[in-house]
């Protein structure tokens, strides 16, 4: 895809080389007793270490799992028996000489077969994702292929694994390398239009075509940065704290939701006054769930008063809200004016109880004139045992553009439905992985997203200007953009930018 030649400082490219000429080792699969372990050895000295350590007279067909007896290359006491794997470069994952060990994973066994390989010359022990380093310098992956590595080592939910593994197999790199194509081409003409002006005479139409390619990039980068942040929800959890007054059984949800009693319920209001998170998997969605303390006016309990105000603090970044609401206090407004839509019960319930700031969307420009609210809501009326619904106002209920949900923490009805309609919340807002239309997932990405679209805008309005755009310019604002794709594809980066991706790596990867 790309060397590293031309890509770096000086300095850079020293540590570098200094870094590709020695030969690194580490175990690869999970720490403690195991059925088996992998050990990994990658570099110019792979091959020496495979012969030490099996016998072989030559380096085995690649690629080809053999059973060996494995010794320590200077006592030539045997080990362990177990499978080898020999991988010569260019073909190795990390682009160099390597081989693997498969050995029993007990505790000595490793201990023993990673103190033979330290042994021998010129061969140490890798550092903290040294490995996938390794086959970044050596063009095997650019960075957005790392990041997508290293969330598919920590993707917990199964939408997580499917975004990350297409992003390890390319999709964002491929759609960014497509946009890097189009710039390099576009300044290429330019370049070349400055160059031959005066002598010789280009393309009728060049630059108006030219023009019209940057402008096309322009409106799939726009769309791209307008994803609703999908990507970055699905990499990181969907925030979604649970908001109610006292004792609607909020806490009672959470412990729900989460399969265990992570938060104290008891009958007394204002029992919560920490915010409690814990992450959960909806349906392969990654949930990141806030419990808080019951919101009320009249406290004069200083707790009480910092755990509402911790509450409002966390609703301010969350995602998604649950709205608890003890069905009781639903069913006496109702009962004093049943003429009342749900959406107006909860705009008066919210301004008059619960007084959350911010919480309703006044602005024109609503995405849906059913989305009334800034964030995406869910409501759920409790404790449908004590007292149930009747057909009116069941009614009423379904006439409600609203989602909303009866529930009963204690008998535990209308679970099911809760989940259903969290599931589809949690779609809208991560979306669903694609290889077609790949989401950023991380602020880098956007942050260099954001520069690259800001120069080619000004490339717009230079060529806008007709006959008197000035053509020099138009190419550094094209050049700045390109800069910027390379920086975010790691084409040009900084051992400070490495080293914050790549320390999210384990040894042995
Ligand atoms: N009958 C009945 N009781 C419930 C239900 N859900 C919760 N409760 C009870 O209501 C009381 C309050 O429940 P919590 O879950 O602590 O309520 P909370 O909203 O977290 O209260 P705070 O932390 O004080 O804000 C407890 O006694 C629960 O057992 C329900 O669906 N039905
Ligand atoms: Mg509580």
């Amino acid at each position: 895809m790309f060397g590293f030649h031309g890509l770096f400082g000086y300095s850079q490219l020293t540590i570098i080389r200094r870094t590709l000429s020695s030969t690194i080792f580490a175990l690869s699969s999970g720490q403690g007793k195991c059925g088996v372990a992998v050990v990994r050895v990658s570099g110019p000295r792979a091959g020496n270490a495979l012969i030490c350590m099996t016998g072989f007279k030559k380096l085995p067909t690649p690629r080809l799992a053999l059973l060996r007896s494995i010794r320590n290359p200077i006592t030539k006491d045997v080990i362990d028996k177990g499978l080898v794997l020999w991988f010569p470069g260019p073909n190795s994952f990390t682009g160099e000489d390597s081989c693997e060990f498969h050995i029993h994973g007990g505790i000595a066994v490793v201990t023993g077969v990673l103190e033979a390989l330290s042994n021998l010359p010129q061969t140490t022990l890798a550092e903290p994702g040294e490995f996938t380093k390794r086959a970044f310098i050596n063009g095997k992956l650019d960075l957005t292929e790392v990041e997508g590595l290293a969330d598919l080592l920590q993707a917990e939910t199964e939408l997580q694994r499917k975004q990350a593994f297409l992003q390890t197999n390319g999709s964002l790199s491929k759609l960014y390398q497509k946009w890097k194509h189009t710039l390099l081409q576009s300044v290429a003409h330019i370049e070349a239009h400055i160059d031959f002006e005066e002598t010789e005479t280009l393309e009728y139409g060049l630059i108006e075509s030219v023009t019209k390619d940057i402008s096309c990039l322009y409106n799939e980068l726009k769309t791209h940065l307008q994803d609703g942040r999908k990507g970055e929800m699905l990499r990181n959890g969907v925030k979604t704290i649970i908001l109610g007054e006292p004792n609607v059984g909020k806490s009672s949800l959470f412990n729900f939701l989460c399969q265990r009693p992570v938060s104290i319920v008891t009958p007394i209001s204002g029992t919560t006054r920490d915010v409690i998170e814990v992450t959960l998997n909806i349906n392969g969605y990654p949930l990141v769930l806030l419990d808080t303390a019951g919101l009320r006016n009249s406290s004069t309990d200083v707790i009480e008063i910092e755990g509402i105000q911790r509450a409002l603090e966390m609703y301010k970044n969350a995602d998604l809200i649950i709205l608890v609401i003890d069905i009781a206090t639903y069913l006496s407004n109702y009962e004093k004016n049943n003429s009342q839509t749900f959406e107006e019960f909860v705009r008066e319930y919210v301004n008059s109880f619960l007084k959350i700031p911010d919480f309703f969307d006044n602005s024109d420009e609503k995405v849906s004139p059913h989305n009334i609210f800034k964030k995406n809501c869910v409501f759920v009326l409790n404790k449908t045992d004590i007292n149930s619904i009747d057909f009116d106002k069941q009614n009423i209920l379904g006439a409600s553009q609203l989602n909303v949900v009866k529930i009963s923490c204690k008998t535990e009805t209308g679970m099911e439905d809760l989940i259903n309609v969290l599931s589809k919340e949690l779609k809208t807002l991560c979306g669903e992985p694609s290889q077609e239309h790949p989401s950023m997932n991380q602020m880098r990405h956007r942050e260099q997203l954001r520069k690259c679209l800001f120069n080619i805008e000004n490339f717009l309005k230079e060529s806008g200007k007709g006959s008197a755009g000035d053509l020099v310019i138009m190419a550094e604002y094209l050049r700045k953009s390109l800069r910027n794709l390379g920086k975010l594809l790691g084409t040009i980066t900084t051992e400070d930018i490495l080293d914050v991706i790549f320390k999210d790596f384990c040894i042995g990867k």
